[in-house]
């Protein structure tokens, strides 16, 4: 890393950018967090270590945590959705009936496209409770007393609510262990629901929710959006292997090599 970072300093100061405590620093260029224009295309990365409120090791820091926490996830989360379209034929007609409805062909996907995409968006959401995407789910410790549901929590005790299993309650997720996006439906197609109580949009909450759930949850979605999309429209995706089971390390990966065939849409 540090060498990575001596690297970006000396091609910074070869196109003319100054260095102000520290670290380099260009007065063309502006943080991100700004308002600004960047004048430059360069990483998020190179664009911190320009700024000088940003030391170099928060630079670092913030960009190793974004990777750490951002590859791994999404890489993982993509399989899983991948299985279970291949794994549900109807299911995967459903998305691309839906793709081929609302994007012309040959055309890019744009938000507005994605917007209109209920019946994806359902499908991902699906995956994410079928195969929750972090180890159990999220754990909090609460700075004073506190009561839920009738339960006194004392300060400072560690609790967790555990997704994974919430996801596959038969009582909230009727034959929990089927995929079926029409779950998550609110549209014309919600009849289509197997059933719904208030409580089970919380209990499958694959970046959590709060003040410290996912900051990168539209990023990672607009990436498993796009990546399905493109592969959907070339291909039809089989899986005729034996069931995928789940390793949480602490993202939840494929406990073998996934045999999902890719089959062109052309033949
Ligand atoms: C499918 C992909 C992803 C899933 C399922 C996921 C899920 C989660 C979950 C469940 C948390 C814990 C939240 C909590 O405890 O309440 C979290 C935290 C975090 N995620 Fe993601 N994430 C994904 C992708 C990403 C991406 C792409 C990035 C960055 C570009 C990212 C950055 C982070 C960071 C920095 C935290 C820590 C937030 C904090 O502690 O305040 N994640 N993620």
């Amino acid at each position: 890393m540090n060498e990575y970072v001596e690297k970006v300093q000396r091609r910074n100061r070869k196109t003319g950018q100054t260095v102000s405590n520290g670290v380099i620093f260009s007065g063309k260029t502006t943080c991100p967090f700004n308002t600004g224009i960047l004048e430059e295309s360069n990483s998020l990365f190179e664009i911190l270590l320009r700024d000088s409120r940003v030391s170099q090791d928060l630079a670092v820091n913030l960009v190793m945590a974004l990777l750490r926490t951002g590859i791994d996830s999404t890489g993982n989360a993509l399989a899983f959705f991948l299985y279970n379209l291949a794994n549900n034929p109807d299911k995967q007609q459903a998305v691309v009936d839906e793709i081929d409805d609302v994007i012309p062909t040959g055309t890019a996907v744009t938000p507005e496209h994605l917007q209109r995409m209920s019946y994806l968006k359902a499908a991902l959401r699906e995956s994410f409770r079928l195969h929750y995407p972090v180890f159990g789910g999220s754990g909090r410790v609460m700075p004073d007393d506190t009561v839920f549901s009738n339960y006194n929590v004392p300060k400072r005790v560690f609790i967790f609510a555990n997704m994974a299993a919430m996801s596959r309650m038969e009582e909230y997720f009727p034959k929990p262990e089927e995929y079926h996006p029409e779950r998550w439906l609110r549209d014309e197609r919600a009849h289509l629901r197997t059933s719904w109580s208030h409580e089970s949009g919380f209990l499958s909450l694959g970046f959590s929710h709060g003040l410290r759930a996912c900051p990168g949850r539209r990023f990672a979605e607009q990436g498993l959006y796009l990546a399905v999309i493109s592969i959907l429209r070339k291909y039809r995706l089989e899986y005729h292997d034996d069931e995928i089971g789940m390793i949480h390390m602490p993202f939840t990966t494929p406990d073998r090599p996934l045999n999902i065939k890719f089959v062109s849409r052309n033949q």
